[in-house]
Order: C-alpha cells, then sequence, then structure tokens
C-alpha cells in the first residue's frame, strides 16, 4: 500500500522515508520507530486534530517496528529550511504567520491536557503552502504538571526541567517556543544546555557561559548574542526568516520573547501576552521599539550603535 522512496531523516528515535500511498494517491511520510524506542505517540496522535499539527493518516506495526504514517510536508523543518537558505537570498519565512501557528497547535494541546515537551525547529514541519505544523509527538505528556528530567533537548528545555522538582509543562513548552522562534529569526541558538557541568543545576546553572550572562541580564545577552551581531554585519552568516522583516521588528519579537516566553521565571512566560505584544508592531510599541530611524526609543541595551 504504500511504496517507498526514500529515507528522509534518521532521528534518534526513529527513521523517516518519504513514500507513496497507492490507495490515497499521495506522498507521505512513513516514520518507522523501533519497538523498542516505542512511546505513547499513536495514542497521542490519534487524538490531535489541529491545522497546524502533522497528522497521522494511519499506523501499522509488527513485533520489531511500529510505523506512523503522516501528512508529508514537502518543504521538510524548519532545521534544514533554515539551513538551504543560508546565503541563498531566498529564505521567506513569516516569522509571525510562523508564531500565530505555532501558538494556535500548542493552546489547542494544552487546551486537551497534552504538553508536546520537545518543541524545536527540528519539529516544525513546513507545507508547500507556507504553513506550519507541530510533529513529533513521542516526547509528549498528558498532564500540566511533571518532574521529569530526561526529556526533550538540552539547547532548547527550561532550566526548571533540569531540577528533577515539580514543574509546568505547559510554561516548559513557551520556554521551547521562544528559543525556536529566536532560531528562525537569527539561525542559531543560544544555550547548549542550561545547567552545571556536574551535572548540578541549582543554584542558576554557570557551566553554559552564554547561559550565566543570560541569567545575569536577560536582555543585554539578547543585544549581545543576537543584536549586536545582526546590525553590524547584515550580510553575515545569519539568517533565519529574517530578510523579509525590518530591524525594527526583530527587535522588537526578539524583546517580546525574552520578556513572554524565554523567561527565566515560568510563571511570567505567558503565550497570550506574547502574541499580543508581537502582533503590534515596533512603532506602536512603547516599550522597545524605534520612532523613526532619527528617534530611537529603545532602552540601553537596544541602542544600535551603544
Ligand atoms: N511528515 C513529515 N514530512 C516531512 N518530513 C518529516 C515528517 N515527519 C518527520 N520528518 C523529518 O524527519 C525528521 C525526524 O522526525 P521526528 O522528529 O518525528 O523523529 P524523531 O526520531 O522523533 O526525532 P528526534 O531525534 O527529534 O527524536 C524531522 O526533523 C523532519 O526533518
Amino acid at each position: 500500500m504504500y511504496v517507498i522512496i526514500e529515507p528522509i531523516q534518521s532521528g534518534t528515535f526513529s527513521t523517516v522515508y518519504r513514500a507513496w500511498d497507492r490507495r490515497g494517491q499521495r506522498y507521505v511520510a512513513l516514520k518507522v520507530i523501533p519497538a523498542e524506542y516505542y512511546r505513547d505517540e499513536i495514542e497521542t496522535m490519534r487524538v490531535l486534530r489541529h491545522r497546524n499539527i502533522c497528522p497521522m493518516l494511519d499506523f501499522y506495526g509488527d513485533e520489531t517496528n511500529c510505523i506512523l504514517v503522516l501528512e508529508y510536508c514537502s518543504l521538510g523543518d524548519l532545521c534544514d529550511f533554515i539551513e538551504l537558505s543560508r546565503g541563498r537570498g531566498y529564505s521567506a519565512i513569516d516569522v509571525r504567520q510562523m508564531a500565530r501557528q505555532i501558538r494556535s497547535a500548542l493552546c489547542y494541546a494544552h487546551s486537551l491536557g497534552i504538553a508536546h515537551r520537545d518543541i524545536k525547529p527540528e519539529n516544525i514541519l513546513l507545507t508547500a503552502d507556507g504553513n506550519v505544523k507541530l510533529a513529533d509527538w513521542g516526547h509528549a505528556v498528558q498532564g500540566q504538571w511533571s518532574s521529569d528530567t530526561d526529556v526533550g533537548t538540552d539547547a532548547y528545555r527550561s532550566p526548571e526541567t533540569f531540577f528533577g522538582k515539580r514543574y509546568d509543562n505547559f510554561k516548559a513548552d513557551y520556554w521551547s517556543f521562544g528559543l525556536t522562534l529566536l532560531y528562525a529569526l537569527f539561525g542559531k541558538t543560544p544555550f547548549n544546555c542550561p545547567r552545571n557541568c556536574d551535572g548540578t543545576v541549582d543554584p542558576y546553572p554557570n557551566c553554559c557561559e552564554n547561559f550565566a550572562s543570560f541569567v545575569q541580564d536577560p536582555h543585554q545577552f539578547m543585544y549581545q548574542f543576537y543584536i549586536k551581531p545582526f546590525v553590524e554585519s547584515p550580510d553575515a552568516s545569519f539568517t533565519g526568516g529574517s530578510d523579509t522583516l525590518p530591524i525594527s521588528e526583530i527587535i522588537h519579537i526578539c524583546s517580546a520573547v525574552v520578556e513572554n516566553l524565554v523567561n527565566i521565571d515560568a510563571r511570567k512566560r505567558n503565550l497570550d501576552e506574547f502574541i499580543r505584544v508581537m502582533e503590534r508592531s515596533s512603532s506602536q510599541s512603547t516599550g522597545c521599539a524605534f520612532q523613526s530611524e532619527s528617534s530611537i526609543r529603545l532602552p540601553p541595551f537596544l541602542r544600535l550603535k551603544s
């Protein structure tokens, strides 16, 4: 029924193939998961129906493998898309639209009590018509609270998930969402892993130098890590989708991410507030925005020629 055409990617827990669905007369993605790695992905995917979540069309399997038949997203994942775009000048990600769509998918899943727990560019798939689909629900969990320390991807994991104490899975998703957006804007992430070399996580991490600076002054860090290099060498080796946005808007979105998503204090992460601030163009914003090229009303950390 499904004819394998080529492998797309081998992930940690699976191999994904592009295949032809003879009955449906369409391309599909087959995610082949060895039985020993299989978690509750099928059960989760059966429940999820949302335009920005990659749908499971079918599933089958035997004692060795479990195979999920997924809608095929022909532009691949966000990470690959940005890599391909580098230096080719055709990157055209509408970061605001992407943010709206991921938010919509997340709100939907959270309303069902499901946390994704591995949001990152590799799990944001792009369709030919420019929409995004949140994929890979293999780490998802039913329930808002947990104390698991072995889920997700370090560079995108929120600090509190390393502590072994009870934390809010939904707020942890917001952090990962924020870092994914920063990746989409700038083509890089700041933290390898927000914890100490010796494995301890408390008090605040000091192993990852970037993370230590971030904890000290998040806005100043963002300026140094993202905005300054961006402004000083606009043609340099970055970018994500930022070519489509003026610098003032990029700064505006970056600032909204730091305030409302990538915030050390999980209680201050607020998805609705993030979207509300993001939707205002930078010129309408009061906090950190250009009023015009000559009259810049930015807090000191975002002054471009400091
Ligand atoms: N429906 C799809 N359409 C196109 N490409 C896909 C699709 N599903 C997955 N892929 C590709 O395969 C990759 C791996 O898929 P997925 O993340 O589901 O596997 P995984 O084994 O859980 O990965 P991980 O290493 O994150 O655990 C994705 O990053 C993407 O590039």
